[in-house]
């Protein structure tokens, strides 16, 4: 692991934020969430001089980011869910113009994490935040070489849109998809995890058998869940450990998630942060929602290194640090 790796606060988080008065692109994904929000999208970009480009299959918003980039855009807004954001992030940081791009997510797919806490809550508010809201820069999440916004899930609930009832949503909100995932445990063995996290230059070790890992960037996963302070270099980590299956296990998870009980459940935070399985073993994981797989996994922030838009209601301090 490279332990000299160092924050880097080359330029203040807020305040006057260079050159959106360049290029602006806005990249569609006509198929996210429910699909029927390319003509409003359309028609809003129309009115403010955007350039539209609209995706034709999985994989495209990473090409059309690098046009972008080819072109000079400045401002690129993400008409997406959270998937097609890491697509952009992906085709911007691949022609090294994360730096000189600002991005807003225009929340039209099924979750929008990164929009709803970023503080956007709908189309019209995403071009509006552009004209009239701040402008942050955000840490990017690093999981194997690849950039991650919202979060990097390993193990067993890798497959973060996994179906969640209405119930389990209003039960656990944010964390249905864990609970959800849970129920699936049955059939799965656990990985034995040997987990090493750095932390202001500390170190710290977990091991054992765990159902999954969960890294948060933009959304923490330990307590009630909400927003991560996205802004301090470090992410958010919990383990989960195996527990024996049964109809208790969804109660004990959702209490030692939310409450102060933390049997079972590891948290600590990390800047970087080394996941290893047993031998032979492979780790599936998911960043923004994709699914990966590798027989290990290296993850580390990158501090400050996403320019964004953000919405009125966001916090940069959300833990009060
Ligand atoms: N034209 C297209 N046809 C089919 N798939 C596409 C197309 N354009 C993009 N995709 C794929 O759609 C997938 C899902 O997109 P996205 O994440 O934006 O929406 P979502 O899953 O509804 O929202 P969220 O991730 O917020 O839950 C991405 O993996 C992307 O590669």
């Amino acid at each position: 692991m490279n332990r000299s790796r160092e924050l880097t606060r080359d330029e203040p988080v807020a305040g006057a934020m260079p050159q959106t008065d360049g290029p602006r692109w806005v990249i569609v994904n006509p198929v996210s969430g429910t699909a029927d929000h390319a003509e409003r999208v359309r028609e809003l970009a129309g009115m403010r001089g955007y350039r539209v480009e609209e995706t034709d299959h999985a994989g495209h918003a990473v090409e059309l980011a690098k046009d972008a980039a080819a072109n000079g855009a400045t401002l690129v807004a993400v008409a997406g869910g959270d998937g097609t954001l890491n697509e952009v992030v992906r085709g911007l940081d691949s022609e090294g113009a994360l730096d000189r791009t600002t991005l807003v997510p225009v929340p039209v797919g099924t979750e929008n994490l990164v929009a709803t806490n970023l503080g956007i809550e709908s189309i019209e508010d995403a071009f509006d935040v552009v004209e009239t809201g701040a402008r942050r820069r955000i840490d990017l999440g690093v999981a194997d070489g690849e950039p991650f916004v919202m979060s990097c899930i390993a193990g067993l609930i890798a497959d973060a849109s996994i179906a969640t009832s209405d119930e389990l949503k209003e039960r656990f909100g944010s964390l249905a998809f864990v609970v959800a995932g849970v129920q699936e445990m049955a059939s799965f063995d656990g990985l034995h995890v040997d987990l090493t996290a750095i932390s202001d230059g500390e170190e710290r070790s977990w091991s054992g058998e765990a159902i999954c890992v969960l890294v948060g960037n933009v959304r923490r996963f330990a307590r009630e869940g909400g927003q991560a302070d996205v802004e301090d270099g470090e992410l958010d980590v919990v383990v989960i450990e195996q527990m024996p299956t049964g109809d208790m296990v969804l109660e004990a998870i959702a209490q030692r998630l939310f409450g102060e009980e933390t049997d079972n459940v590891y948290h600590v935070r990390a800047s970087e942060l080394e996941i290893r399985v047993a031998d032979g073993e492979t780790i599936e994981f998911s960043l923004d929602g994709e699914p990966h797989a590798d027989s290990d996994l290296e993850i580390h922030t990158r501090p400050f290194a996403l320019r964004v838009c953000v919405g009125p209601d966001y916090d940069p301090s959300p833990l009060g640090s």
